[in-house]
């Protein structure tokens, strides 16, 4: 969908659409990007494929532009404990469905090492058949028992390194200037800052 327009810029052909199924991350993504990259949502729950973070996004991407058949932008976030090689990962959606607050600190029962990070993988396919670009944040921390509302994924058991709060006890604005989404979105920022894309008119 991508066209190559006049000098450096490229004019895509509608606006970039951020696929997700997800509406937590979706008010974090406009949280954090404000007014400086105009997008639009798309609610879908992406097939995933098994593998490593990197790759997971970048065919939720390709799969994503398909759907929309225009720009696209997606993300996947990995939650991966130290003590079990970066498990579980990109699989915790399903651990944390399965095993609750509670199981995933039981998971870690038997180690010292209760270190943890939270990794960010935004894709942007410019088009269907573009090789889609990554953006990786990544925020340390720790996994401690479940404190704070909750009302987004693993929040509640996710501290990172430097505070006293987890995610969850955090002020929102709080959590936004320190989380691997934003970090993520930063880099994904400074690209279009560069990129200078532009949009065609809808027909
Ligand atoms: O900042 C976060 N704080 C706490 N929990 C979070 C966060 N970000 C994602 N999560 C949860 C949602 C899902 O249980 C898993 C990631 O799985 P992941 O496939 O990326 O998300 P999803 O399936 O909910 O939405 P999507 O349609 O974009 O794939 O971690
Ligand atoms: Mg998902």
């Amino acid at each position: 969908m991508a066209v190559a327009g006049g000098g450096r810029a490229l004019a895509l052909a509608q606006p970039v659409t951020f696929v997700t199924g997800n509406a937590k991350k979706l008010e974090e993504v406009r949280a954090i990007l404000g007014n400086s990259i105009p997008f639009r949502s798309l609610k879908l729950d992406l097939p995933e494929l098994q593998g490593e973070p990197e790759e997971i996004s970048r065919e939720k991407a390709r799969l994503a532009a398909k759907e929309v058949n225009g720009p696209v932008l997606v993300e996947d976030t990995c939650l991966c404990f130290n003590a079990l090689k970066g498990l579980p990962g990109p699989y915790i959606k399903w651990f944390l469905e399965k095993l609750g607050h509670q199981g995933l600190n039981n998971l870690l029962m038997a180690y010292e090492d209760k270190s943890a990070y939270a990794l960010c993988v935004f894709s942007l396919a410019l088009g269907p058949n573009a090789d889609p670009i990554t953006f990786l944040g990544k925020t340390p921390g720790k996994i401690v028992l479940p404190r704070g509302p909750n009302d987004f994924g693993w929040d509640p058991i996710f501290q990172p390194d430097g505070y006293d709060q987890t995610y969850a006890e955090m002020a929102k604005e709080e959590k936004n200037t320190i989380s691997h989404r934003y970090r993520a979105l930063a880099q994904v920022k400074s690209h279009f800052a560069e990129a200078k894309y532009t949009f065609q008119s809808e027909p």
